[in-house]
């Protein structure tokens, strides 16, 4: 795969034939391999280029997308929009195709990924402060600020394994976003804590992606689409089916599901 560094101003997305394929390693045989490939998988299942039996999940995939863009992934079960997520994300790697990203990518997909259980919520959020390169002067203020939203007050200074799963979320929460990124994904709207921190939280979203460059979120809720996106990828078998206007989008793949 090609990664091309981009210096221009503003967030920005490319994907040109991006294909992302994932092995299925147990199946060597070749019987076995024959019959899987007999399935009817509409060309889901296939051979790679060395071939081994591997499911396509992005197809040469093209698009762009440009600094302003809310961008609403739709599409069946297995349609491909978490996977084009992972993608913009880093986290998988296309097997051929151009993946060009301006900016700095924040995922909400995963908000708890990465936490310490064993290491307390100051120092959870002192080392992600850290890692997204937070300066010693701007430090003990960030810090502070998140500590404020997660409303923990002395269970900071505790392991998080002691901590409830809602109170897990919630320092998840308040470190992921705690930056305002140059491109946002999002694996369906967030919705965490309990009726107290709820509100909160869903301000702090909304700031959060009215802020940033570019939103990509998938979402089998058309009113959270419509509620936050000017654009919808509709994805089909690893593929974009419509690019468009939620409206238009929403009302064709509603058309095609009845
Ligand atoms: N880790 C994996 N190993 C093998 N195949 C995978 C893996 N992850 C996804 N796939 C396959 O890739 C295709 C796309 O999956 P993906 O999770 O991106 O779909 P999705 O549109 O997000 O679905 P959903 O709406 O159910 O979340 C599917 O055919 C799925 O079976």
């Amino acid at each position: 795969m090609d990664i091309k560094p981009d210096t221009d101003v503003g967030a920005h997305v490319s994907f040109e034939n991006v294909n992302v394929e994932f092995p299925i390693y147990s199946s060597h045989g070749r019987s076995l391999k024959r019959s899987m490939l007999q399935f009817t998988t509409a060309g889901r299942v296939g051979l790679s280029s060395d071939d081994r039996l591997v499911v396509r999940a992005l197809k040469s995939l093209s698009f762009e997308a440009k600094h302003g863009d809310r961008i609403g992934l739709i599409g069946r079960n297995g349609s491909g929009k978490s996977t084009l997520l992972r993608a913009l994300a880093g986290v998988y790697e296309p097997v051929s195709g151009l993946v060009r990203i301006r900016g700095r990518v924040q995922s909400l997909i995963d908000i708890n990924l990465g936490l310490d259980i064993e290491a307390s919520g100051y120092e959870n959020i002192r080392v992600r402060c850290l890692l997204r390169g937070v300066g010693k002067k701007q430090l003990e203020r960030r810090m502070e600020d998140i500590a404020e939203v997660t409303e923990l007050g002395e269970f900071l200074h505790m392991p998080v394994r002691t901590y409830s799963s809602g109170m897990v979320l919630r320092l998840g929460f308040a470190i992921s976003t705690s930056m305002v990124p140059d491109i946002l994904l999002m694996d369906e709207w967030i919705g965490v804590g309990d009726s107290t921190f709820v509100e909160k939280a869903q301000k702090r979203l909304r700031e959060m992606v009215g802020a940033s460059g570019i939103l990509f979120i998938a979402s089998h809720n058309a009113e959270i689409i419509e509620k936050t996106c000017n654009r919808v990828l509709w994805l089909d078998q690893g593929d974009i089916r419509m690019d468009g206007c939620p409206n238009e989008v929403l009302k064709a793949y509603g058309d095609c599901a009845s």
